[in-house]
């Protein structure tokens, strides 16, 4: 197997006594693609990705490409991961340039300041979002803030982006051309874990798609593999059709909800 992957197993994590994730195994997923972490609210999507990112205690196996990012430095996981949080703190008084510099400094503190300048409006023109650079964050809208987010997680070129929703305020072009642009950088030998609550377009997008379900793992698979009416019944609560387009994504058409959502609340773990 390449070392290029992801690993994780045994992953416990919690807030204060209460274990959100429990034993968590996923088969190791390899550098080049896009994954797409999909399950209902409450399901443990963010703070898997957070514990990924070393927000969050965790205890288990985390490794990217040979090294154990549970034991890593915040430099040090700075530089191989980039994490693009599901919102961005509020009442930060920076431009969105200064952000994304403040973002490189954590990985590179002694980098020169002209060189992480210019690294922020690379990042910022490939983004097509270079008139945003000198705009305070605190100024910007829903979109225009996800754009700068992803700047951030973007900009260190980490082996590993790790992305909480990031379209979901993005208008369709935004959209397409951030999924394209991840796309992009994961045929370039990195990978890609990201949020989405959209499954016809984490099937578009991903090359393998994980279901969470009450902080746990339901399946993995190919899209067409792991987005299934069985899937939707046990885990969304809801009774629908998947019908395969042409183009190779999926259409999802929901006909009802189960019996009283009870699937739905056990999945996100309220149940428990
Ligand atoms: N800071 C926190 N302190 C305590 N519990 C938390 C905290 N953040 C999340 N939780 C709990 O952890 C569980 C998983 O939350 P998480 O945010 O990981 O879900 P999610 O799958 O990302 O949901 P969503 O799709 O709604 O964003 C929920 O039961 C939630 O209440």
């Amino acid at each position: 197997m390449s070392n290029k992957s992801l690993h994780i197993s045994g992953l416990t994590v919690s807030y204060g006594r209460r274990a959100i994730i429990r034993d968590l195994h996923v088969s190791p997923i390899q550098a080049g693609g896009i994954t797409a972490l999909v399950g209902p609210n409450g399901a443990g999507k963010s703070t898997l990705l957070r514990a990924i990112a070393g927000l969050l205690p965790a205890s288990g196996k985390v490794w990217l490409n040979g090294q154990n990012l549970l034991a890593m430095s915040r430099q040090q996981r700075a530089a191989y991961v980039g994490f693009m949080p599901q919102s961005l703190p509020a009442g930060v008084g920076l431009s969105v340039l200064e952000t994304i510099v403040t973002a490189l400094k954590v990985a590179s503190p002694t980098g020169n300041e002209k060189l992480l300048r210019r690294r922020a409006v690379a990042v910022l023109e490939r983004l097509n979002a270079v008139h945003l650079a000198l705009e305070p964050l605190d100024r910007l809208s829903g979109g225009q803030r996800q754009m700068a987010g992803l700047a951030q997680a973007l900009a260190p070129d980490p082996e590993l982006l790790l992305l909480d929703e990031p379209t979901s305020a993005l208008d369709l072009r935004h959209q397409f051309h951030i999924m394209r642009t991840v796309r992009e950088l994961t045929r370039s030998g990195r990978s890609a874990v990201i949020v989405l609550h959209d499954l016809a377009l984490a099937a578009e997008w991903a090359d393998t798609v994980v279901v969470m379900s009450g902080g746990g793992l339901y399946v993995e698979g190919r899209p067409t593999d792991a987005v299934t009416p069985v899937m939707l019944r046990d885990v969304y609560g809801v009774v629908a059709d998947v019908v395969a387009l042409p183009s190779g994504s999926l259409r999802i058409d929901i006909r009802d909800l189960t019996d009283n959502g009870a699937a739905a609340r056990q999945a996100a773990g309220d149940a428990a």
